[in-house]
């Protein structure tokens, strides 16, 4: 045990241990701000002590912010502006990319072509779906065998022809992400009481997913009762997704008592939330979050999600320290790519249109 790490983070925690964290209210009101700095360090106690800010937004909240995470201002600009150009197109010259067209979820999403929620009227936003490609060609060279055991999400992205430095931007952003979100699953081990590598195996060629989403400004009339928002209400799918937002605002998050936090845009932040790929292998000590967004700011928003799950191939097992005899396991072992088409199959069966 190092001094800066507090005394109920054991190095090797039993079975059951972190049944002890699991929350009982999940009330809160104000979404944390965590330091990303000490996720480089060559210490492992400050490694550990982040961990430990992580395990407790991870328990408590689903959510917190990431400050000095690293990712470069200049790629988030051009993904920002990219998708601006991208969106700006006329609606026949998007849906040459249309989603609908694709069997494995790459491509363009027209405005509510998707509806996350079963009891909403369809999402007011579009999108723009890519999902893993290499950076080098040895990167792939690396992991030939994984592929013949892909899930169907897989597969080449589609691009927009004669758009030139699109694809460049978004994949700039793409592998930025990507190696963000490397650095991030191993404090995630650590939060778990696991050996820090635990993951690293499993995220050889990870199923991340990007989105570059764009949200009109919420019509006054169309909002019945909260059916047809930017977003509706939703847990995402994989482990965890970083999103980078506008300043324009709209997330919100639902805490246990109902009641909805706005995730207000802070300033050279990232948003981080786990989803439910997390909490199948947490048994629920980690919890995806509910949220959803509203933009009635009147201006135009756009947000980049990446949703980060583990290869496809993986089984989402129960974690030895989120499992005891009185708390067995809840949930039926499935591949992290099987579950993640269940969802996707679902959000686009359950459009209005
Ligand atoms: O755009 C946002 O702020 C949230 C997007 C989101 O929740 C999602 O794409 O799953
Ligand atoms: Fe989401």
């Amino acid at each position: 045990m190092t001094e800066n790490v507090h005394p109920d983070f054991p190095q090797n925690p039993a079975p059951g241990f972190l049944l002890a964290s699991q929350r009982t209210e999940s009330t809160f009101e104000e979404i944390p701000v965590i330091d990303f700095t000490d996720a480089r360090s060559s210490d492992a106690s400050k490694r550990r002590a982040l961990a430990e800010l992580i395990l407790h937004a991870s328990v408590n909240v689903g959510f917190f912010y990431l400050k000095n995470h690293g990712m470069s201002e200049k790629r988030i600009t051009g993904a920002l502006e990219a998708g601006k150009a991208f969106f700006a197109l006329d609606t026949s010259t998007k849906m040459e990319l249309d989603i609908g067209k694709s069997s494995n979820f790459k491509g363009y999403t027209a405005l509510l072509q998707e509806n996350v929620n079963p009891a909403g009227l369809g999402d007011l936003h579009e999108g723009f779906d890519i999902g893993w490609e290499p950076e080098l060609p040895s990167d792939e060279d690396a992991h030939t065998a994984r592929r013949i055991t892909d899930a169907a999400m897989s597969g080449a992205n589609v691009w927009p022809s004669n758009f030139p430095g699109f694809k460049e931007a978004v994949l700039a952003y793409y592998h930025d992400a990507v190696r963000l979100g490397k650095l991030l699953f191993p404090l995630f081990a650590l939060a778990l009481g696991l050996q820090e590598d635990f993951f690293d195996d499993k995220i050889t060629r990870p199923a991340a997913i990007m989105r570059l989403l764009h949200y009109p400004p919420q019509p006054r009339h169309v909002n019945v009762e909260g059916r047809q928002i930017g977003i509706g209400e939703h847990t995402d799918y994989e482990c965890f997704t970083l999103l980078w937002q506008d300043p324009v605002g709209g997330l919100q998050v639902r805490n246990a008592a109902g009641k909805w936090i706005d995730a207000v845009h802070i300033p050279g932040t990232l948003v981080v939330n786990l989803g439910d790929q997390f909490a199948r292998w947490t048994n629920d000590v980690f919890k995806s979050t509910p949220h959803r967004a509203i933009n009635r700011s009147g201006e135009e928003r756009y947000s980049i999600p990446v949703f980060f799950g583990t290869d496809y191939d993986v089984p989402l097992e129960p974690i030895s320290t989120c499992v005891s005899p009185e708390n067995p396991a809840k949930y039926e072992v499935i591949t992290a790519g099987a579950y993640v088409k269940s969802r996707l199959d679902a959000t686009y069966a359950n459009h209005a249109n």
